[in-house]
């Protein structure tokens, strides 16, 4: 039977903007305040999901939410209409009103961990959606993404969904950004590579000094057992935490992998030999050739890896067996990493060719290729029962873009945000969104 990797695409929400939020992301930080284009991002986005999709890929795209999230702004002690408390919180807290407003959504590589059928003890493809619970902004995802997973992969012969892990740090859990899957072909067992900022409960563990390691083993761990996967289909791997404190918050921000091939950075694991051998031998044993191609520090430094997001790239095999990257812009600006990947698609290695994307809006708030995408790999069968209006057609382009045009502002400050109206026209937008995708009720307007 055929497999494929699906790639949904998260679809940027209409309040899209640069709010500060996320101590640790570099871009995050270092972009607050500054004017954001709702319309731009989205259509940046979706120039991407034709791009993969017009190449032959299997493309999927994800909705984003409902914000400004007035219930969760009503828990914190707003009340009265849904104006009333926007206009409340902008005057009393407006960290919190530009909290419940952040786009995070847009960044589906948090939305959730994916074990395929091929791995899991039931045979089911597994979905945990991720608590994102270090930052306020993004822990407030994960009850809509569990509802837009639910009507995305509905067919309970096919798909299982796991609620988000306890909501406290110790099981901090960032999703499909700090995992990834090797595997001779999609539809056969692989090995599930699970990579950790630190330990909750074993000291013994390093841990960084500067940043926050927003995952840890424990939750990795937790998340492995939900799907059913076997200890010979499995690695744990702790992230560098010093890689950690120089703005590495994901390990999909230093390392990516696809099939049997693992490219990251020299510096982005701690005891690299011994967990490239594990990844070997556990990869070999299911009958696959594990590799890995490591970027050494002297050519690329942990600062331009986090600049540029070469690792947060798309990393694809084409029908002929070879690998092509999807990389930011960002990449081809930094000479350093442009003259790395010009020597590394030259040197007759798996990775052939490079292709360069404009996702600025996106990269100024840390989410490059690799973010915006969750992976899920798919056999035929279950291709077939995912909801179809989720999936990227030239119709659904065209009419995303149309809705897109028509809906977005094209300019967001903070001071926007205070406007009721922009929840009216997100709303609005939203439930043209989920009749155009087929979705039915999954926002909290919709169902309260
Ligand atoms: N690497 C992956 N997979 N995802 C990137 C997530 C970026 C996101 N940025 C933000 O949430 C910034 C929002 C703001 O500041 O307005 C985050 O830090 O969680």
């Amino acid at each position: 039977m055929k497999s494929f990797e699906v790639n949904f695409d998260g679809l940027v929400g209409p309040t899209h903007n640069y709010g500060g939020l996320s101590f640790g992301n570099v871009a995050s930080q270092s972009n607050s305040q500054q004017a954001s284009n709702p319309k731009e991002a989205a259509l940046q986005g979706l120039e991407k999901m034709k791009a993969l999709m017009d190449m032959g890929f299997v493309q999927g795209v994800l909705a984003p939410q409902e914000r400004p999230d007035v219930g969760a702004l009503r828990s914190l002690g707003f009340s009265g209409t849904d104006a009333q408390v926007i206009q409340r919180a902008a005057k009393e807290a407006m960290p919190l009103l530009v909290a419940s407003c952040s786009a995070s959504s847009m960044w589906v590589a948090n939305a959730a961990t994916v074990s395929p059928s091929a791995d899991t003890a039931d045979g089911r493809v597994h979905f945990t959606a991720a608590n994102l619970n270090c930052k306020f902004h993004r822990s407030i995802e994960h009850p809509t993404t569990s509802r837009v997973l639910g009507a995305m992969f509905a067919d309970q012969q096919h798909f299982a969904h796991h609620a988000a892990l306890p909501a406290v740090a110790q099981f901090g859990d960032e999703g499909a950004a700090n995992h990834t899957r090797f595997c001779r072909e999609y539809g056969e067992a692989g090995v599930e590579f699970f990579v950790y900022g630190r330990s909750a409960f074993d000291s013994r563990y390093p841990a960084p000094q500067k940043y926050p390691a927003r995952q840890t083993l424990e939750a990795s761990q937790a998340v492995a057992r939900l799907h059913g996967l076997s200890e010979e289909g499995v690695v744990f791997a702790q992230q560098n935490p010093s890689v950690i404190d120089q703005g590495v918050f994901h390990n999909d921000v230093i390392a990516v992998g696809n099939g049997e091939l693992l490219f990251h950075h020299q510096d982005a694991f701690l005891n690299t030999e011994q967990m490239l051998a594990e990844l070997h031998g556990k990869l070999a044993a299911r009958g696959g050739n594990f590799q890995s191609i490591s970027v050494p520090r002297d050519q690329v430094a942990v600062e331009d890896a986090v600049r540029s997001y070469l690792f947060n790239s798309q990393l694809l095999s084409r029908a002929d067996g070879s690998m092509l990257l999807i990389v930011p812009e960002e990449c081809r600006s930094n000479p350093r990493v442009w003259q790395y990947l010009q020597g590394l698609t030259a040197a007759g290695g798996p990775i052939r060719e490079v292709k360069v994307f404009d996702l600025k809006q996106s990269m100024q708030n840390g989410g490059g290729p690799a973010c915006l995408r969750l992976r899920v790999a798919l056999n035929e069968t279950e291709l077939a029962a995912v909801n179809p209006g989720v999936i990227m057609t030239p119709g659904l382009y065209d009419t995303l873009t149309r809705w897109v045009s028509k809906h977005y502002r094209d300019a967001l400050r903070e001071s926007d945000l205070a406007d009721p109206q922009l929840l009216l026209e997100c709303r609005t937008a939203l439930d043209e969104l989920t009749q155009i995708l087929k979705l039915g009720a999954v926002y909290p307007f919709q169902i309260n």
